[in-house]
């Protein structure tokens, strides 16, 4: 019978991924307390259906069948954890539209986005696939004549995931997948808005035949949710805790997780600027500038927030990406496969980039691009602003303090290439930064002096399973993705032996 409270214009091939309950062990479960919470539909606000709202001893007893399931599945070979994560991968691909359809469901993100991401959880995948027989130890010259060291790398425990729902399918695979893959068992958590997808993806890893307890996922309420993070800071048996979301979260949980000397793996904000020079090439940065910010409808952790134009070349850029940005965007029914920009995941996204836009005009913004004809309740259209040259007071301004997370795009112009780096480097968070030039000493002199975890030049998308993907400073510690991101979900053990 279907789960849903709403009709939907899409017919799913395998109506049975879309599912209301929870996976623990084998077992699909509602709340033993028979409190769910609704998930509603971006895009007009309907609740969609009711989903568990676990209580605290609930997830106690979650990572308790993690942890016996652990003490088995860290046995088995990497050959087969390997098929196993092929397995899930290949279903998981098959199953494209339906995760897709279920995405842009709780989500609001045009059915072509969703494909889009569906896609990047399964290129991680593909990666660990092809990293996971790779992950072993080393032998060590020792010291001693008598002695002879090796290291090995082992699997940790119970890994907690909990993931954000801006990207469900994917933020689920790149934390969930690596730590499977080298033995852990995970206890997922996905974000209320968008527990569907988490939902989705275990009745796959079911049917790719993983051992019951290897993948878990647990429903919260927004309400309930702190007292869970405790639980999952401070029960033993979770021995790390992978969290992506808001720096002020991530803050949070890190703190409580070194109070029991926990790892931790923290995907957390950012405030990515994006600087273009004066001997950029402009249709490059304009394109660039369009797939960065207004991607997710500026949804992404590695939007461009802090936009930076060089004062010769200002208003040539914007009058370009004002005529570009309503050619390049479509709007309209999210199932509509020419849409490519939807609304915004909930009110609270609104709300923000309001307040930037009006913190933005009280401190002298133009409005360069805006239509605010009513599209459906989160709905905001692309915005573009325009900031007055020299402002003493533009580090203060909000959206130079913390990202908008939403389609404005503010423009500032700056005269010199150390005062652009200078404003860049302003933040608590370093995370994704962008620039365009033509000059070949100015790339690396920049590049350098950017302090963030990942830089594009003359390229406004960066994120790929190959590349390493994190930040420094506020917005985390460790990587997902990229050579070494098996590694971050084992120990490494030296075995020191006399012969
Ligand atoms: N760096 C990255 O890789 C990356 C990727 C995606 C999103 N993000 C960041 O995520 C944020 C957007 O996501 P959000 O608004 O859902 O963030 P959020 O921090 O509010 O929520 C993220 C997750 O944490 C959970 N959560 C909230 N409070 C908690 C608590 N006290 N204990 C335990 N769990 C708690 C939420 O339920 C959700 O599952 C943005 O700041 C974005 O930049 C970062
Ligand atoms: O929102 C953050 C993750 C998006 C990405 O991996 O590009």
């Amino acid at each position: 019978m279907s789960v849903l409270l709403k009709t939907i214009p899409y017919q799913l091939k395998d109506p049975s991924l879309l599912d209301n309950k929870c996976f623990i062990g084998s077992k699909w479960v509602e709340s033993s307390t028979g409190k769910s919470f609704a998930v509603l539909d971006p895009e007009d606000d309907q609740t969609i259906c009711h989903v568990p709202d676990l209580s605290r001893r609930e997830i106690q007893e979650a990572i308790g069948v993690a942890h016996e399931s652990f003490l088995e599945y860290r046995r088995k070979p990497a050959r087969e954890r390997r098929a196993l994560l092929r397995k899930w991968a290949d279903l998981i691909k098959a199953n494209k539209e339906d995760l897709a359809a279920i995405c842009t469901l709780e989500l609001g993100k045009p059915f072509t986005e969703s494909l889009g991401t569906v896609k990047y959880g399964t290129d991680y995948l593909d990666w660990f696939d092809g990293l996971i027989e790779q992950v072993g130890g080393e032998t060590i010259p020792a010291a001693r004549p008598d002695n002879r060291i090796i290291t090995i790398r082992q699997p940790q425990g119970v890994v907690a995931a909990i993931t954000p729902w801006n990207s469900p399918i994917a933020m689920i695979a790149r934390k969930a997948g690596a730590a499977i893959a080298v033995g852990n068992t995970v206890v997922c958590k996905p974000a209320p808005e968008t527990p569907l997808c988490a939902i989705a993806l275990a009745k796959l890893a079911e049917r790719a035949g993983y051992p019951p307890g290897v993948f878990n996922v647990v429903t919260v309420s927004p309400e309930r949710t702190p007292e869970i993070g405790a639980e999952l800071c401070e029960n033993p048996k979770v021995r790390h805790l992978s969290f992506t979301g808001s720096t002020a979260v991530g803050r949070f949980l890190n703190g409580e997780c070194a109070k029991r000397m926990k790892r931790t793996s923290m995907e957390l904000g950012g405030n990515a600027p994006f600087i273009v020079f004066e001997d950029a090439k402009l249709g490059q940065a304009v394109d660039g500038l369009i797939a960065s910010k207004f991607r997710s409808s500026g949804q992404t952790c590695v939007c461009a927030n802090r936009i930076l134009v060089h004062e010769t070349i200002f208003q040539e850029f914007a009058e370009r990406l004002a005529k570009r940005v309503p050619e390049a965007l479509t709007s309209g029914s999210v199932w509509d496969p020419k849409t490519n920009y939807g609304p915004l995941y909930s009110g609270k996204g609104l709300a923000k980039v309001q307040q930037h836009w009006d913190d933005a005009v009280k401190h002298g913004a133009k409005v360069l691009l805006s239509d605010e004809s009513p599209r459906g309740p989160n709905f905001v259209s692309p915005t573009i602003l325009s900031l007055p040259s020299g402002m003493d007071n533009l580090a203060s301004l909000a959206f130079s303090n913390e990202e908008t997370f939403g389609p404005l795009a503010i423009l500032v112009p700056f005269a010199k290439e150390e005062e652009a780096v200078r404003y860049a480097n302003s933040t608590s968070t370093g995370l994704a930064s962008y620039f365009y030039t033509s000059d070949f000493s100015r790339i690396w002199r920049v590049a350098e002096a950017l302090e963030t975890g990942m830089v594009g030049v003359s390229v406004g998308l960066v994120s790929a399973v190959e590349m390493p993907f994190g930040g420094i400073k506020q917005s985390g510690v460790g990587r997902e993705g990229g050579a070494h991101c098996l590694e971050e979900y084992t120990e490494l053990k030296a075995i020191t032996i006399g012969i």
